[in-house]
Parts: structure tokens; C-alpha cells; sequence
């Protein structure tokens, strides 16, 4: 199948084995960007989220608006009828040179990732048209430094977040890339990928080439690896790995590689339950229902901060980070809807970014939502986090917890223990509200 499998650890990939380090798991929050040539017709159906759309709808009617290239290409689709109509069945290479990326500046876009309180920043560097965001051995100028923005926009991104204090990921569709392989446009989960031994250097070389020039924290793949790569070979995924531990040896990567290995499993938009399981996980979906910029999404379609928070908040409780996609106008502005949310998550996480930051799960998940309670625990305290104000009546989780020590962000506030739980008089203008304790023992 073309969708990542269930990763397998063969023996030539277990030496790469290793503790999943500090930075990445305690970080709660990373924001990724989608950004290419598809942010110029930035169209799709808001069809639905994934998980949530019949597998038979999915591709002809694709909300995901960076997948633009193959949606465009099946017979009868809307997205067809739209290219026809809107850009006269023009070649998609015309998005690449319409591209200007002319209010583009990446540090303004990493001030307001930086402001979420997210720890990790990661664009794309080569999605599955397979341009690529810097000028990438053997695309032959079909590239963002040869033509379109005429920017290296990886090496933009990168400065510009070390300057902002966060740790840098790259994401690289290694599974699909269609403009290498040529293939007809994708209809069904099993249609055929990539894998022959001529795109799995291509590949390889694009990853040593990103690891030499911009020491990733993170690799994050994308689909899967091509299966001639996974072989040993001077050009092997294994030698890319390799590459990366030896140059950033507290570097991370995903669980998109094939039957190879990774530091982090990820799930996107659905909640699969194979993969949200210990600390070592990561939860991503865009803000709206696509990942590239798709200007028929209306705030229907998108997370509030509200919502995003209660996300954060929820997967964080589980064990997990939570990747949240922008998805930039081709101009290099945010969507103003996607602003809001990225905005208020920040606000959130000045107010309570204390029970996410650094945190781990406390005890089991509540069984039901009514009402909506989530715990985590950080070194000094255990953190109840409520969508409520009003008195709030918390059941012991499995530490007992210090009533005496209840507070809201640092405001102390009285607790009393009533019949199997603590009463706790919530009043806080930003809601979810975490209520902080220590535990007795
Ligand atoms: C999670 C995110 C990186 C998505 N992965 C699968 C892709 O097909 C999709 O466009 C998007 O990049």
C-alpha cells in the first residue's frame, strides 16, 4: 500500500535505536508549514477531515489543497473543472513561476510561531509535485531559487528560526513525488508509489543535502522511504541516518520511512490509537482541513484557539506533541483565520503554558467528558486543566493530591475536599483553566 505501514524495525536499522530526547518530548507544541506552487490556486473542497471522508471520495475530492497537482488531473473532478475554468488547464509548473512569495519574511512568520509558545518549527521542503523549497541536487531549476520566489526559503526559515530560539525541523515527502516518477494521478490508497533504486538516491541525496546544509533537528518523511533505499547501499536510507545522527546526535525522526525506524510515531487528524501510546508521538492536522492554504475554508472549517487549545491540552495529557499546520498564502502572508487561532494559542500558553510545557500524562484518562478534565504532571506540580468556571468538583487522579496547595496560574485559590473529590471555585477570564496542586507524597 502507498500509505505509510505500520513500521517494522529490520536489524540494519536497530543500531540507530536510542532514548527520545528531552527537548522534543516535553516540547507540547511544534508548527509546521505547507508552502509550494499549490498556494498559488490554494483550492480544494472542504470536503472533510481526513478519517472522516469515505476512503472512495477522498482523492477525486481531496480537501487537502496541496495535493492540488494530482486532484486536478482526475477525470471530472471539481478541482478539474476549476483548473479548466480559473486557469485555462494551463501546466502546474505556471503556479511555480506565478509564485512570488513577494511579502514573504520569515521572521515575521516565526515571531507568531514563536508567540503559540510552540518549541519546533518545520516547513516543507519538497512536497509530492516535488519542487523543491531550496535549490536541491538534480531538480534541474524547478526549484524555488531558479524560478517563482527565486529564494532559498528553507535557509530563510532556518535562520530565522535560531534566531527565534526554536528547534528546526524538515519535512520531505519521501513517498510520492510526482513529478520524478511521472505516474498517473493517484485515485486509490494502493496506487502505485516510487520505489526503484534511480528515485531512492534522488531522495537521498536531497536528505544529505538538507543535513549538510541546515542541521535539522528533525527529519520528518512523509508516505513512507522508496523500498530500493531501504537496502544497504552507499546511497541507503540507512546511510542517511547515519549522516544525520553523526551531524545532530539529539536530532529526531517520524515514523514515515518505511520498514526502517524512528524516534517518534505520528498520527494525522485521527486519533490512531496504535500510535498515541507512551511519550514518544506526535498528533498533526492543519488548523482548517487541508495543510496547504485552500481559500474556500471559512472559520466553519477551521479550529478556534479554543478548540486547538482543548487539542493541545488533550494530547499533551496522552503523552503527545501536537504539530499544527499553516498553511501560507502564496504572497508568504498567514491566512488571517489561521492568525486568529495561532494567536490565541499563545495567549493560552502564557496563561497556562506551565501545565503543557514539560509535561507528562497523570494517571489514567477520565472516563467520560462530562465535564471535560484533562491532568498532566510537571516537575513540581499535578495540573487539573477544566473548560468550566464556577465551582468545579475534581476527582482524585491517582496521586492524592495537597489541596492546600491549589492554584490558578499564581494566584492561590481555596480547595476543599469534599466526598471523593476536591471542590474548587474556578474563576479565570481564559478558559481552559489549569488549576495546579502538589501531591502529598
Ligand atoms: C501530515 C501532513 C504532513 C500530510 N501528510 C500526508 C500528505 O499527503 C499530506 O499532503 C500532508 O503533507
Amino acid at each position: 500500500a502507498m500509505f505509510k505501514t505500520d513500521p517494522v524495525r529490520p536489524d540494519a536499522y536497530r543500531e540507530f535505536e536510542r532514548p527520545l530526547p528531552e527537548w522534543f518530548r516535553g516540547a507540547a507544541l511544534g508548527i509546521f508549514v505547507h508552502w509550494g506552487p499549490y498556494s498559488v490556486p490554494a483550492w480544494a473542497e472542504p470536503t472533510g477531515e481526513l478519517g472522516a471522508v469515505p476512503r472512495e471520495e477522498w482523492y477525486a475530492h481531496n480537501p487537502y489543497a496541496e495535493w492540488y497537482a494530482n486532484t486536478m488531473r482526475i477525470e471530472g473532478s471539481p478541482a478539474q473543472m476549476h483548473h479548466e475554468r480559473v486557469h485555462g488547464g494551463a501546466p502546474y509548473d505556471d503556479f511555480l513561476d506565478a509564485w512570488k512569495a513577494e511579502d514573504f519574511d520569515a521572521d515575521e512568520v516565526l515571531a507568531v510561531v514563536a508567540a503559540t509558545g510552540a518549541g519546533y518549527f518545520i516547513p516543507t521542503t519538497k512536497h509530492h509535485d516535488g519542487v523543491t523549497l531550496w535549490d536541491a541536487p538534480g531538480t534541474d531549476g524547478r526549484n524555488t531559487v531558479a524560478r517563482g520566489p527565486r529564494q532559498d526559503l528553507i535557509g530563510a526559515f532556518a535562520d530565522a528560526t535560531r534566531a527565534a530560539g526554536l528547534r528546526f525541523g524538515v519535512y520531505y515527502s519521501g513517498g510520492l513525488d510526482w513529478h520524478f516518477s511521472g505516474l498517473p494521478p493517484i485515485e486509490h490508497d494502493d496506487d502505485p508509489a516510487p520505489d526503484d533504486l534511480a528515485y531512492a538516491e534522488y531522495a537521498h541525496d536531497h536528505v544529505i543535502d538538507l543535513i549538510d546544509r541546515y542541521r535539522p533537528d528533525i527529519l520528518w518523511g512523509d508516505i513512507r522511504w522508496p523500498v530500493a533505499g531501504i537496502e544497504p547501499g552507499p546511497k541507503s536510507l540507512a546511510h542517511a541516518f547515519q549522516t544525520f545522527y553523526e551531524r545532530v546526535p539529539d536530532g529526531v525522526v517520524n515514523d514515515r520511512w518505511g520498514e526502517s525506524h524512528w524516534d517518534f510515531r505520528t498520527s494525522e487528524y485521527v486519533h490512531g490509537t496504535a500510535v498515541e501510546v507512551g511519550e514518544a508521538w506526535e498528533n498533526t492536522r492543519g488548523i482548517g482541513l487541508s495543510f496547504g492554504h485552500n481559500r474556500n475554508e471559512t472559520n466553519e472549517h477551521l479550529l478556534s484557539a479554543h478548540e486547538a487549545v482543548r487539542l493541545l491540552v488533550d494530547v499533551v495529557s496522552r503523552g503527545g506533541n501536537l504539530l499544527l499546520n499553516i498553511g501560507l498564502e502564496a504572497s508568504g502572508r498567514i491566512p488571517e483565520l489561521q492568525r486568529q487561532t495561532l494567536e490565541g494559542i499563545g495567549v493560552w500558553n502564557r496563561h497556562y503554558g506551565h501545565a503543557v510545557v514539560g509535561a507528562r500524562p497523570e494517571g489514567r484518562m477520565p472516563a467520560s467528558d462530562e465535564p471535560w478534565i484533562r491532568w498532566t504532571r510537571t516537575d513540581d506540580a499535578v495540573h487539573a486543566v477544566v473548560d468550566q468556571t464556577g465551582p468545579v468538583r475534581l476527582p482524585d487522579p491517582d496521586r492524592v493530591l495537597d489541596e492546600s496547595t491549589a492554584r490558578i496560574g499564581e494566584r492561590h485559590v481555596t480547595a476543599e475536599r469534599v466526598d471523593g473529590g476536591i471542590l474548587v471555585d474556578v474563576e479565570d477570564a481564559v478558559t481552559p483553566v489549569a488549576i495546579s496542586f502538589r501531591t502529598r507524597d
